[in-house]
């Protein structure tokens, strides 16, 4: 059967977009077709797949991670998302999305797209491992969950080809984590090993979860706008007073076509 499909990023976090409206034409979505979706040479290629499906008065985000497995929550992935209901479905800002963490109201600045994120959870610091060497992170859910470790240098997170070594009973179902470097007064820049992906250009709640441990740890005042650079661009990020993340950054639609993967 053939199928329509989208490609899109946001700061080169890459995906597949997939329109399910009534969601009939993907069935269950199968781990093995996100696999052959999400394959960079005998497939389209991308970080993982965005399934829209239109859920009474809104559309809901199925997410799935490049090697088939589900996530609450893909912040990079919510933006393009929103950029193909603003530019094929007739949707005009602000809208909501839905996701499995809950609903997200999308704003536009611009050619950017800003996210409310919601309420980050904070927890306590954990162990994360690169080879022999063994970092302090601080654990953080935006819904899904992180591992924020501060770096002198990005090259002490290694190749991030395998995933960073973690607490398998804190985190059953595995973490993303990331590696934060400071680059000046409320700027930071990131890597990041993605549960389900591998390493990205990208990851939109690592990037806010970068930003809640960076402001914790210099005390900022609620309302302070971070900039978090990723190897695939630039996000900026501000904590509210009224204790939700917002997150603005670019969604850009590549290409459009039929598949039959
Ligand atoms: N790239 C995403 C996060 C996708 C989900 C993550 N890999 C997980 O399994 O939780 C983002 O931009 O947030």
């Amino acid at each position: 059967m053939t199928y329509r499909f989208l490609k899109g990023h946001g700061t080169e976090n890459d995906f597949v977009l997939l329109p399910d409206p009534d969601g009939t034409v993907h069935g269950d979505l199968s781990a093995e077709r996100v696999r052959a979706l999400c394959d960079r040479r005998a497939g389209i290629g991308g970080d993982g797949v965005l399934r829209a499906i239109r859920r009474e008065d809104r559309w809901f985000m199925d997410y799935r991670n490049s090697d088939g497995s589900i996530s609450e929550m893909c912040g990079n992935g919510v933006r393009v998302f929103a950029r193909y209901l603003l530019d094929h479905e007739g949707a005009s800002a602000p809208l909501e999305i839905d996701t499995r963490d809950g609903v997200k109201t999308i704003t536009l600045d611009g050619d950017l797209v800003t996210v409310d994120m919601g309420t980050p959870a904070v927890f306590d610091t954990t162990k994360v491992t690169v080879g022999d060497v063994v970092h302090e992170a601080l654990h953080v859910s935006m819904g899904n969950p992180h591992a924020v470790a501060f770096v002198d240098s990005l090259d002490e997170a290694g190749s991030l080809l395998t995933a960073p070594g973690h607490d398998e009973a804190l985190y059953p179902e595995g973490v993303n984590v990331e590696f934060v470097q400071r680059r000046g007064e409320h700027h930071v820049a990131m890597r990041v090993h993605e549960r389900g992906s591998g390493e990205t250009r990208s990851c939109g709640t690592g990037a806010c979860a970068v930003m809640v441990a960076a402001a914790l740890a210099d005390d900022a005042p609620r309302g302070t706008t971070y900039r978090v650079d990723v190897p695939g661009g630039t996000l900026r990020i501000v904590w509210t007073d009224g204790g939700r993340i917002l997150m603005t950054g670019p969604a850009v639609l590549v290409a459009e076509g039929q598949t039959d993967l």
